[in-house]
């Protein structure tokens, strides 16, 4: 039986070979530096530094060996950072850290390094083993990160995939009306709306779970909150799903705008362009795109329509005795009394000098008689300031008669209206 041969070649083992692991030592991306362990001045001596080292630097391993590493630092070089150095490799420990180094040519470049202390036990000497990373560009961006989080008019709020809050920048916390971030970090994302109204917090939570649910980015969701200082804000939310890998839960970034000044400004905009600018009742031109409206909905709905068209009794007789300014707070007396007794769904229209018309979708001619006729009498009751006393109305009703169109329409209520002054005034007529 022959003997197999046995191969007396023995598999290579680079972590025994030295070559081999100043090869690897002179080939990786990172600086190493090795240095003397003596920390007292002129402090430790490099003994060796790999190429990467001398590239990042710009000395060259003979202009470093023998020198200290303090050849780095500069203004710039954080003497915090140093101290805990300092303190660790006293103690024998591991250090990590991150400050400002300078290269030869006098360039500062952020560095990311670590030391551990190294014995040898063959020749009975130790050494500080240092590997460094340049992470100039990294900082930069983290830092660039930072100050658009900070500046951005826009709440930005991050949840990990766990449910819980990792960041709420300036403006979120004064969105949410709390400023103190540290109260949100670590916590479940609900309690960042546990200081609004119930109503609130179930308009923001729903869209929110649903994007942590099914993944689908949300956006524009409008919503007006009360604060805890108790201040209405109109709110636009996004929320943006991000996950980690695929299959890991999904946390988001959830933004916030605050839009209650656009809002407002819009809504200045709007009643310029539609309301009367002294009593604020709806402009005429407004009123036709409204009756036009109704009129269409009355008739595709068959649902009755009805108008009332009012003036002030003697109204020439306010001006002439007390002056064109108590006329104009008689007529804006005047709307806020008859707004007040109108229905949300009702138009009240400034239809030119004193005279009003008043747009009552889904009333009948009836009940259109029972609201001018509570509106006259609300009038009559309204006592006026600067002894004005008070003022009378005179209306005309009309229910709207399907085809008719508007002008028809407008010419029974004012016939109407018309009868009631000659009537006496003070008094409601129908068509
Ligand atoms: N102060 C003020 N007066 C206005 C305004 N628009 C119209 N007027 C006045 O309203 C008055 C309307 O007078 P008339 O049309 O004679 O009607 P009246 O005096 O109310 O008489 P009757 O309607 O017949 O009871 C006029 O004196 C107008 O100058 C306004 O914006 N401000």
């Amino acid at each position: 039986m022959s003997k197999t041969p046995s191969l007396d070649v023995s598999p290579a083992d680079p972590m025994n070979d030295p070559a081999a692991l100043v090869g690897v030592i002179e080939q990786i991306f990172d600086s190493v530096l090795i240095t003397t362990t003596d920390l007292e001045l002129p402090g430790p001596a490099i003994v060796y530094a790999n190429s990467a080292f001398c590239a990042k630097t710009g000395y060259s391993a003979a202009e470093l060996i023998g020198q200290t590493p303090r050849i780095l630092q500069g203004s710039g070089t954080d003497q915090a950072v140093l101290e805990r150095l300092k303190h660790n490799l006293l103690n024998g420990e591991f250090f990590e850290g991150c400050t400002v180094n300078y290269r030869k040519n006098g360039e500062p470049y952020m560095v990311r390094w670590n030391i551990r202390p190294y014995f040898s036990e063959q020749q009975n000497r130790s050494y500080y083993i240092s590997v460094q990373r340049e992470v100039t560009r990294e900082v930069a961006l983290e830092q660039t990160h930072q100050r658009v989080v900070e500046s951005v008019v826009e709440g930005i709020i991050a949840v990990d995939p766990s449910g819980h809050v990792t960041l709420v920048n300036p403006a979120g916390q004064t969105i949410l009306g709390k400023p103190d971030q540290a109260a949100w970090i670590g916590e479940s994302w609900q309690v960042l709306f546990g200081s609004l109204s119930s109503d609130d917090v179930t308009d923001l939570v729903q869209p929110i779970t649903r994007v942590l649910q099914t993944g689908a980015t949300l956006t524009g969701h409008r919503s007006q909150i009360k604060r805890p200082d108790g201040s209405l804000l109109d709110i636009e939310m996004s929320v943006t799903p991000l996950q980690l890998s695929p299959d890991s839960e999904l946390g988001c970034v959830i933004i916030l705008r605050d839009n209650t000044d656009q809002r407002r400004f819009e809504k200045r905009l709007w009643n310029a362009a539609n309301r009367d600018a002294l009593t604020q009742a709806y402009s005429r031109r407004f009123g036709d795109e409204i009756i036009a409206r109704e009129i269409q909905r009355a008739e595709a709905d068959q649902t009755p329509l009805a108008l009332v068209y009012f003036d002030i009794d003697y109204f020439k007789s306010v001006n002439d005795t007390h002056g064109h300014d108590a006329g104009d707070y008689v007529l804006k007396t005047l709307v806020a009394t008859v707004t007040d007794r109108l229905r949300q769904t009702d138009y009240l229209i400034r239809w030119g000098g004193e005279e009003f018309v008043v747009i009552l979708p889904a009333t009948t001619g009836e009940m259109a008689m029972t609201v001018a006729e509570a509106i006259r009498l609300r009038v009559a009751s309204t006592e006026l300031d600067h002894g004005l006393g008070h003022v009378e109305i005179s209306a005309g009703v009309a229910q709207y008669q399907l085809h008719e169109g508007f002008r028809a329409w407008f010419r029974r209520a004012d016939e109407a209206l018309y009868e009631a002054k000659g009537a006496g005034r003070n008094q409601v007529h129908s068509a």
